[in-house]
């Protein structure tokens, strides 16, 4: 890579020749599959990016003139632009490059938040800023077609549309796939756009033929507008921009780096708001990813290089089960439908697509529409199943508490990826939602530990009939089931120590380690009984009760500490008047840099020996107080 690695910044990009930039292409391509092949990553989103990103190196000046990337999982050839060619061979490794763009590696990066559809709130912002400041300098942002259909987009388009001469460059990377294809009226109006590549020229010709008409009485020249209005509207929806009153450039070749170049130098002469049409293909120049019709391998893990050959396999995925599941409960329950937000394949919903299509629904990036939209169904006697990412149901959370809560509607929310996942960064850590849900009046939510408990919880969910129902776990393979000894109403007993010492409340994928941990306990002389509550909302009698019965409770969650299942436990304890010490253990309030998910544990002190570790600490101090106590009475006796 000998061109590649000669650039130092977009500097010496933008000093190339026309004539070395395919070759440019050609090597940071080649640099992308070989390294993502070692490291797993968004190799179809980048390769489908490679001659856009160039294009926009030299025709604007970053990061004085910003480049904001939506999503920014996306951004790895932009990275290797602004001089982090080196740094790909550790990408989402603890210590290596981020995945997404990342305000410490680089002034370059200006946005790290991985939540799509943000990036022209970004831009109108700091276009504003710009204008307060009587700056000119134009701001440009880069979403693709799947990050369109967020509402957010067209709220900030709403704003950007405003002021016409505040310089906001839109480029639109139209792949036509979201991580499923790109659904809805947008993408159907790109698409219209997409089969007409020759209307823009056309357009231009009666454009330059007005601008070129001699002086003429106004009935020619009003003839000439109408044909040029005639033609836009009859060949092209891009109304839908511009009846935003923004210009519309495209749609254009983002694989012709001339061309893109061109749209560029022509959407920055504007000087206002102004969307480039770049119409790419995800996976482009990598064949298995090009013609992987799943999802063009969005993000993939470790590969072979020459034979596009998962290199890793992983045994059954928790996401495996529930989507075998719900086909099941499918099957017996007509009125259960799911609905997804452009991720049918991550969140396991495709098998249930394939047997139930017109129980299907993909509504785009918009999860605050998918579970308001889920409200409408529950109202209309449905149950609907919505499957996100635990992260992304942050977006949704007002929706959930005001149009499916408030209402009680029966809607069941399934939370993969919850707790921490690690190589993806701090915005997809799942360590929210149980924070959040614990405010929720009339919500239960369920963590299972193991595939039984999971797919028990999932029937579990679809009966709860007076309100929301939610169920979260982690990303990866499931752990061996891990039978119960007993059950008191929802809650399990995992292990029961010798006497009442220490309550260990394990939550869902904690269990596991939890287990360890009473074991080693015990080897200290330590009695610990674990159980698993099941459902962690709302607490349950039965967990009160074992509380009461004990000296110590320890709770464990991968999730925030902070308003988690221990916050809501102590609280429910209050109430009760049930005075039991309670220590919690969790994720502390903090942005987690990316890294291995046990890495992150072990930032966060959820590891087996931290824990072991807290609890004989915990125990040693209630034995001295309580020794102290006896002493202290004894000298009272006395005295
Ligand atoms: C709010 C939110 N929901 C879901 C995701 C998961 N996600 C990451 S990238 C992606 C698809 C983005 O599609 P597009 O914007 O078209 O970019 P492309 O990958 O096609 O380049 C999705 C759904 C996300 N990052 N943010
Ligand atoms: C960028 C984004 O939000 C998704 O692509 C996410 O990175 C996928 O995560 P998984 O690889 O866990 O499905
Ligand atoms: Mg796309």
């Amino acid at each position: 890579m000998p061109l590649l690695r000669s650039l130092r910044g977009p500097e010496d990009v933008r000093a190339l020749e026309s004539e070395a930039l395919p070759a440019l292409a050609a090597e940071i391509r080649d640099a992308l599959v070989t390294s993502v092949a070692k490291t797993g990553g968004h190799l179809g989103p980048n390769l489908g990016c490679v001659e856009l990103t160039i294009a926009l190196h030299r025709v604007f000046d970053s990061p004085r003139e910003p480049i904001v990337f939506d999503t920014g999982h996306q951004s790895y050839v932009h990275k290797m632009l602004t001089g982090r060619v080196e740094g790909f061979e550790r990408l989402r490794q603890r210590g290596g490059l981020s995945g997404y763009p990342s305000r410490a590696e680089s002034d370059h990066d200006w946005v790290e938040n991985s939540h799509a559809s943000t990036s022209l709130s970004y831009a109108d912002g700091l276009a504003k800023a710009f204008a307060i400041r009587g700056d000119s300098r134009p701001v440009v942002a880069v979403i693709g077609d799947g990050a369109l259909t967020g509402g957010m987009a067209w709220e900030a388009l709403n704003n950007i549309a405003a002021a016409q001469d505040r310089p906001v460059v839109i480029v639109v990377n139209d792949n036509g796939r979201s991580y499923s294809p790109t659904i809805g009226g947008v993408a159907d109006a790109l698409a219209t756009l997409r089969l007409r590549p020759g209307y823009e020229n056309a357009l231009l010709q009666v454009r330059q033929a007005l601008h070129r008409a001699p002086v003429v009485g106004s009935a020619l020249y009003d003839a000439l507008h109408a044909i040029k209005k005639g033609l836009k509207d009859v060949l092209s929806p891009q109304g839908m921009f511009e009846d935003l009153g923004m210009k519309y450039v495209g749609p254009v070749d983002g694989h012709d780096i001339r061309a893109v170049e061109s749209a560029l130098r022509r959407a920055r002469s504007f000087g206002g708001p102004v969307i480039v049409h770049a119409v790419t293909t995800k996976g482009f120049g990598y064949p298995p990813a090009e013609t992987d019709q799943i999802d063009a391998w969005h993000a993939t893990g470790v590969f072979d290089p020459d034979s596009g050959a998962s290199v890793r396999k992983t045994g059954l995925a928790w996401t495996d089960a529930f989507a075998d599941e719900l086909v099941r409960v499918g099957a017996e329950r007509p009125d259960v439908v799911a609905i997804t937000a452009a991720m049918l394949h991550p969140t396991g919903l495709a098998p249930f697509a394939e047997r139930f299509p017109e129980r299907t629904f993909d509504v785009g990036i918009a999860e605050q529409h998918a579970l308001t939209s889920a409200a409408g169904l529950a109202m209309a006697g449905l149950h609907p199943v919505v499957a996100v990412y635990s992260t992304f149901l942050n977006r949704a959370f007002d929706q959930l508490l005001m149009d499916v809560a408030l209402h009680r509607q029966p809607v069941t929310v399934v939370l993969d990826r919850a707790g921490v996942t690690g190589e993806d960064g701090a915005s997809h850590n799942g360590m929210w939602d149980m924070s959040i849900l614990s405010v929720v009046p009339g919500l239960a939510l369920a963590a299972p530990r193991d595939e039984a408990t999971l797919r028990e919880a999932l029937r579990e969910a679809v009966d709860i009939t007076d309100g929301p129902s939610v169920m979260r776990f982690p990303k990866g393979s499931l752990p061996p089931d891990i039978p119960a000894v007993e059950r008191r109403g929802p809650v399990d007993v995992l292990r029961r120590g010798s006497r009442a010492e220490v309550l260990l409340v394990a939550v869902g994928s904690m269990v596991p380690m939890c287990q360890a941990v009473a074991e080693r306990a015990a080897d200290h002389g330590i009695e610990v009984t674990v159980v698993d509550p099941r459902w962690v909302l709302p607490v349950s009698p039965e967990l009160v009760e074992l509380a009461a019965g004990h000296r110590l409770v320890v709770t464990v969650e991968d999730g925030g500490r902070a308003g988690g299942v221990g916050t809501t436990l102590s609280q429910a304890l209050q109430d009760r008047d049930v005075d039991v010490p309670v220590r919690t253990l969790g994720l502390p309030q903090q942005f987690f840099e990316h890294g291995s998910r046990g890495q992150v544990l072990a930032d966060a002190g959820l590891t087996e020996q931290d824990v072991a570790r807290r609890i004989a600490e915990w125990t040693a101090r209630r034995t001295e107080r309580a020794e102290a106590g006896v002493v202290e009475a004894a000298v009272e006796d006395r005295a």
